[in-house]
């Protein structure tokens, strides 16, 4: 069922940023072009595997998770806040600060309130360090996470955010870059 994300995933150009082996998907990055039969695999295997029958609100993280929970809010019908990079000096806003493998910025959550039932949606999840951050943050907030999915794991980043949140990762697909091409295997049941 997710053949299409796992045969794209595999022709995933490879870049270098710094020292960091990047690989380059409709899914991470826009580019090359997502092919809505992609989006649709990831959206289905998501309502089925996910309890989205009481969840308030979608939450995502600017830039790259909001194709994913535009998607699936239409899907659903659940509403989606976009955690972003720009601060809006709103009254409560909350800032985060984030550190991935090759890149570190703050990011601003608004618009959470305590006790609402909320899934986060990524696309990746690599060193951990965006979903730590995030996690972390919003459990100061208060809100009720019922599940995170990154629809890509990337080294051990999954076991990271477990080990430091004690929350699970859900994630679609596993990839590894070897002698620079990416060896990818689905990670989910259907
Ligand atoms: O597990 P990590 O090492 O933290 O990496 C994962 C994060 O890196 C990317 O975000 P980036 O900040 O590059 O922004 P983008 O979504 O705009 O590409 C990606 O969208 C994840 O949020
Ligand atoms: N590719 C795309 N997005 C990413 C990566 C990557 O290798 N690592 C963290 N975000």
């Amino acid at each position: 069922m997710l053949e299409n994300l796992k045969k794209s995933l595999e022709e995933s150009p490879i870049v270098k940023k710094g020292d960091y082996d990047y690989f380059v998907h409709p899914v991470t990055d826009g580019i090359p072009a997502m092919h809505p039969e992609v989006l649709k695999e990831i959206v289905d295997v998501i309502k089925n595997k996910v309890d989205l029958s009481d969840i308030d609100k979608i939450v995502c993280v600017e830039a790259m998770g909001i194709h994913l929970a535009t998607a699936l809010s239409i899907e659903t019908e659940i509403p989606f806040v976009v955690i972003r990079k720009r601060e809006y000096g709103l009254l409560g806003e909350v800032p985060v600060f984030q550190k991935t493998g090759y890149s570190e910025q703050n990011l601003y959550i608004n618009f959470l309130n305590p006790s609402e039932k909320i899934i986060i949606i990524d696309d990746v999840v690599s060193t951990g360090g965006t979903l730590i951050a995030i996690i972390k943050a919003l459990k100061t907030i208060g809100v009720d996470i019922k599940d995170v999915i990154a629809i890509v794991e990337k080294y051990d980043g999954k076991e990271l955010v477990e080990k430091e949140t004690g929350i699970k990762v859900l994630t679609l697909a596993k990839l590894d870059i070897i002698d620079s091409k990416a060896v990818v295997e689905l990670t989910i049941e259907e």
